[in-house]
């Protein structure tokens, strides 16, 4: 599906007459944490094989709104939503959605790496193998070497396969996770400060990989760092108390934003 890109929502606009293919669409989502309510009516596009970055002030949402794109808050009791969140004709709240295929689909990278308590090579081989992507040999061999190399990690590990995952540094780690991730073939990669924890020359091998990886997926990534976000994203959302006030091209946005309040905080004026 082509689609012009236009103002998907009241608060959005767009300065750029460019076309893209829509991966999400979100539209009036709001979320409830038991009688609080953390998102306020959430419209936003998100554009295939491109970066969109969430970006705002601690507290305002970012997390939360990720982590309803492949329903990772239905693990919290409390919590609610309304709305839609289109994907490929269904909307990803339905009852009715899968909830381990929609996570295939849509996988996720966490801010602090967390491979599982196995080989670097299971680490890789067994989502998988249990989503029946691979059967064992070579076959599955071949997915744990691709995996690696997509994630920039093959030429640092290909000797030391059976070591555990968490023998790796930091920046290896997350490379792992993220190898892990696509693995299993997701259409989208959401990545919740993935930068955070780790050192400055790991943070820009994971950023140029980020660049690599949007040739065959599409990423949403949380980032308190400005500078990431104006690096990496090809376009920005600013979220505020749960709504988002300006979302447009990431360089518009850090050029000309529409909105004060955006201006303030990418400014660091506040936030
Ligand atoms: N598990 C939870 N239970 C109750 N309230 C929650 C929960 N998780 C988040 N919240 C609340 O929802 C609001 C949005 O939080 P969220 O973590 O999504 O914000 P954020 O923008 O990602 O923040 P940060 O940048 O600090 O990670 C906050 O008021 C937060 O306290």
């Amino acid at each position: 599906m082509t689609t012009k890109l236009a103002s998907p929502g009241a608060p959005v606009t767009f300065n750029q007459e460019t076309t893209h293919d829509l991966e999400l669409t979100v539209r009036d989502l709001k979320l409830w944490y038991g009688d609080k309510q953390a998102l306020h009516g959430i419209d936003l596009d998100v554009y295939q094989n491109n970066i969109t970055a969430l970006i705002g002030p601690s507290g305002c949402g970012k997390s939360t709104f990720l982590r309803c794109l492949n329903r990772m808050n239905d693990l919290i009791p409390s919590v609610r939503a309304e709305g839609e969140i289109m994907m490929e004709g269904k909307n990803v709240l339905s009852k009715h959605v899968d909830e381990v295929a929609l996570r295939k689909k849509v996988g996720m990278v966490f801010q602090k790496p967390n491979p599982f308590p196995k080989s670097i090579y299971e680490n890789i081989a067994y989502a998988p193998r249990m989503h029946d992507i691979v059967s064992k040999g070579s076959e599955q061999d071949e997915l744990v070497e691709r995996s690696l190399r997509a994630a920039g990690l093959w030429d640092e590990v290909k000797d030391q396969l059976d070591k555990p995952g968490t023998s790796l540094s930091g920046g290896q780690q997350q490379r792992l996770c993220i190898a892990r991730t696509i693995a299993v073939q997701p259409s989208v990669i959401l990545m919740d400060e993935p930068t955070s924890a780790l050192d400055p020359i790991s943070t820009a091998t994971i950023e140029e990989l980020m660049h690599e990886l949007k040739q065959e997926f599409t990423i949403v990534v949380v980032t308190h760092n400005m500078q990431q976000a104006a690096r990496v994203a090809d376009y920005t959302a600013f979220f505020h108390l749960g709504k988002v006030i300006e979302y447009n091209d990431t360089a518009t946005m850090f050029s000309t934003p529409e909105k004060q309040q955006t201006e303030d905080y990418i400014t660091g004026r506040y936030g």
